[in-house]
């Protein structure tokens, strides 16, 4: 009963305060109408990937549960290319203004795993229900103003964010409620700008997404998007480009709402590399169908409830991107792999990521009943759902890609664009294409039997080929 009226409350203050938002068009002079994260030999990355990980919320060191070898395992076993790695402002900033090197040290540690192995990092600043002291993670104690209010252990966990004493902590931090002046979105932004600092010329590293999930405390839905979460957005990418001028922003509309599909106020942002093409900001929404947030699986009654939130939330994905003149990353889409239709559910919104040429960071890779692992490493049934051919870097302007089980092929289209170097790369699992690809309506440069990785020549022109499993 709580949760329904927290979720009609806040849904509510969604339907009601959401004005005509500029739409933005879609991009005229793009095959799929919008921008790509490209690589440095200019191809348009296919980024899928996995959140890595909870464990890292709680942990002393705030490391996630990883060691290089499960890297190496889920390059093998998955094939991904993208990480989006959790780090705690906790950790960053650990006192006011003094910022914990040696984390930051352990942080490009990991990042060098990943990077030896082809993948792009994005570096999470990640918070759930504020912090510690009011029973989430992400801020530090010091950061946590609750003015003596408390914040009981709720069940489900989500209903901590109307805790009294974390609702004060949110509102002090946004500056809904003054406090003692010392103002905590500077050493927020502060503490991004060290990160980016440290990360500024590492190639491994594709972003920042200034932060998870955000809530608004007292001040909800469009009021709070357009308001102290865009000013903080826009502080943020102000202090990070004094350090950094390359690397992307992604930035997160509130948690509550865009989860669903409902629409956001998020407001277009600016970038001071510059406007249109030279703006590195990227659109990095969360997917959660609320029937499912309430414990449905992908069957019966739920099923079409679920199909119903995924096109609203794509077209209003869609739509903020569009303003934002920013390409998409879903952050997190995940499930309970135990729910009924469960897999069925994670094909469904890989192939509406493939449509919209959006990537993904799959929540999450902490082993267990939502991850491709369980506790003792063994593989899944999502593992096979998640093994999955794909493109990975595309040599030119995507116009369409997709891998059609029943027909057993991947197809991949694109226009070659002046400049780009390199091939197009496509993963081809072993488990799809046993012996490797045969390349229709194009031509192979390059197959690693190893990697999985096949190489198709490009170039100027448009270029449209169908892959099938090599006999
Ligand atoms: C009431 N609010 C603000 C709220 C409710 C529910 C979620 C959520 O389920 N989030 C989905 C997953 N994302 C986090 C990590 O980012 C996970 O802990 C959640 O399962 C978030 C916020």
């Amino acid at each position: 009963w709580a949760v329904g009226a927290v979720v009609l409350a806040v849904a509510a203050a969604l339907l009601v305060a959401v004005g005509p938002q500029g739409a933005g068009a879609a991009r005229a002079d793009t095959a799929s109408g919008h921008r790509w994260i490209t690589d440095r030999q200019g191809r348009a990355l296919v980024l899928r990937g996995l959140s890595t990980a909870s464990s890292a919320k709680g942990a002393a060191d705030g490391m996630p549960w990883i060691e290089e070898k499960d890297v190496a395992r889920e390059r093998r076993a998955l094939g991904t290319n993208f990480v989006r790695f959790l780090l705690q402002w906790r950790k960053v900033e650990p006192s006011p203004g003094t910022y914990d090197r040696t984390y930051l040290r352990q942080v490009a540690e990991r990042v060098r795993w990943y990077g030896e192995r082809g993948y792009h990092v994005l570096l999470d600043m990640h918070q759930d229900l504020y912090g510690p002291r009011v029973g989430g993670n992400g801020a530090p104690a010091w950061a946590t103003e609750t003015d003596g209010l408390t914040s009981a252990p709720t069940d489900p966990w989500e209903l901590g964010y109307v805790e009294p004493g974390t609702v004060r902590a949110f509102d002090r931090f946004w500056g809904t409620v003054e406090g003692d002046g010392r103002d905590l979105r500077e050493h927020y932004v502060g503490a991004v700008r060290e990160v980016a600092r440290h990360f500024a010329d590492d190639d491994t590293v594709i972003g920042y997404d200034l932060m998870n999930e955000p809530w608004g405390g007292s001040v909800q839905g469009p009021a709070f998007e357009s308001g102290p979460l865009a000013r903080l957005y826009q502080d943020a990418i102000d202090a990070v480009r004094t350090v950094d001028r390359d690397h992307w922003l992604f930035v997160e509309p509130s948690a509550i709402g865009s989860n669903w599909g409902f629409a956001t106020g998020l407001p277009r942002l600016d970038d001071p590399r510059g406007d249109g093409d030279a703006a590195r900001i990227a659109y990095a929404p969360h997917l959660y169908p609320l029937p499912m947030d309430l414990g449905g699986g992908y069957t019966g009654s739920t099923k079409g409830q679920v199909d119903r939130s995924l096109r609203a939330w794509r077209e209003q994905t869609e739509k903020t991107a569009r303003r934002l003149g920013a390409p998409v990353v879903i952050g997190e889409f995940g499930l309970d792999t135990g729910l009924p239709g469960a897999m069925e559910y994670v094909e469904k919104v890989q192939r509406m990521a493939d449509d919209m040429g959006a990537g993904f960071a799959y929540w999450s890779n902490d082993p267990g009943p939502w991850a491709p692992w369980d506790a003792k490493l063994r593989p899944t049934k999502l593992l096979p759902v998640l093994d999955r051919p794909a493109p990975l870097a595309v040599a030119g302007d995507p116009v369409a890609y997709g891998w059609d089980a029943a027909k057993r092929t991947l197809a991949v289209s694109w226009r070659g664009t002046a400049g780009v170097r390199g091939g197009t790369e496509v993963r081809l699992p072993a488990r799809h294409f046993p012996k490797g690809g045969r390349v229709a309506g194009g031509v192979q440069r390059a197959w690693n039997p190893k990697s999985r990785i096949l190489t198709l020549d490009s170039g100027p022109g448009t270029h449209s080929v169908r892959i099938t499993p090599r006999r």
